[in-house]
């Protein structure tokens, strides 16, 4: 992997996966939405085949395909580039955290066994209660749930450690940072990236009423998509169909 760097901070892309209309990755596009997420929205970390990009619907050597491209499009221009390796397959997993460090990805990231659900909820927190001494180079969390209470503690309990402890709620996302999030990983940062670095901004010099209203606009935005029952990534489709210069039209606040 890439040397140690600073712990992972601010916005992070979750990236869609460009398709051509065959059903085809779209490498084409790649470097230019990475030059895209860091001029128009103001985003240098990306957080590949996760959710948003559908990486559990590719296929490993997909998979594996995708990551180098977007290594390689973003070197020199991004800040970190996190692959995510979960699958359902722990040698697949393996394979693709293997092949991340070949290709010199920041980091990686593993979404815990989904399929077969555990009755008890199992909190992030007892998660982190000594995970160093099992991963010892576990840098952060990335925190899905709505629930704050669980997301407070896991701050509150590792203030020695330094994790990056990103939220992944974009609606939610200022009532984390009040609870210590460093950070977010969402795929609304692809088009509203620049939005919400303004309320990062606000909230950082503590502009908490502007902080707020940012929050609301991005709220009503995100309200607005789920009604529509369309998902985040299909506001992306055309980036295989179109030319980017369409992406900033799609943001609401370009
Ligand atoms: C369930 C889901 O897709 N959550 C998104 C959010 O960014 C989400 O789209 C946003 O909060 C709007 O609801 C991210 O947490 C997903 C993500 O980080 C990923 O693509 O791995």
């Amino acid at each position: 992997m890439a040397s140690p760097k600073k712990k992972l901070q601010g916005l992070v892309a979750a990236t869609i996966t460009p398709m051509t209309e065959h059903g085809e990755i779209n490498f084409s596009v790649i470097g230019q939405y990475v030059d895209y997420l860091v001029e128009e929205q103001g985003v240098k970390n990306i957080f590949v085949n996760g959710t948003t990009g559908e990486g559990l619907s590719l296929s490993v050597s997909e998979r594996r395909q995708v990551a180098e491209e977007w290594v390689a499009k973003g070197r020199n221009k991004l800040d970190q580039v996190v692959i995510h390796v979960g699958a359902l397959s722990l040698k697949d997993s393996q394979e693709l955290a293997r092949h991340a460090a070949e290709i010199g990805a920041d980091g990686i990231a593993v979404i815990a066994p989904f399929f077969l659900k555990p009755r008890n909820k199992v909190r992030a927190e007892e998660l982190l209660d000594g995970i160093q001494d099992k991963i010892p180079t576990f840098q952060g969390l990335k925190f899905s749930d709505t629930d704050l209470l669980d997301f407070g503690q896991c701050v509150d309990q590792n203030r020695q450690q330094q994790f990056a402890f990103l939220f992944g709620v974009d609606e939610q996302l200022l009532s984390a940072l009040v609870m210590g999030a460093t950070g977010a990983v969402g795929s609304t940062y692809n088009y509203m990236g620049k939005k919400t670095n303004q309320m990062l901004e606000a909230f950082e010099r503590k502009d908490f009423s502007s902080a707020l209203n940012h929050q609301f606009c991005i709220q009503r935005f995100i309200n607005f998509v789920l009604k529509l029952g369309v998902r985040h990534s299909d506001l992306w489709v055309h980036l295989s169909l179109c030319t980017l210069g369409s992406l900033q039209a799609l943001s609401p606040f370009s």
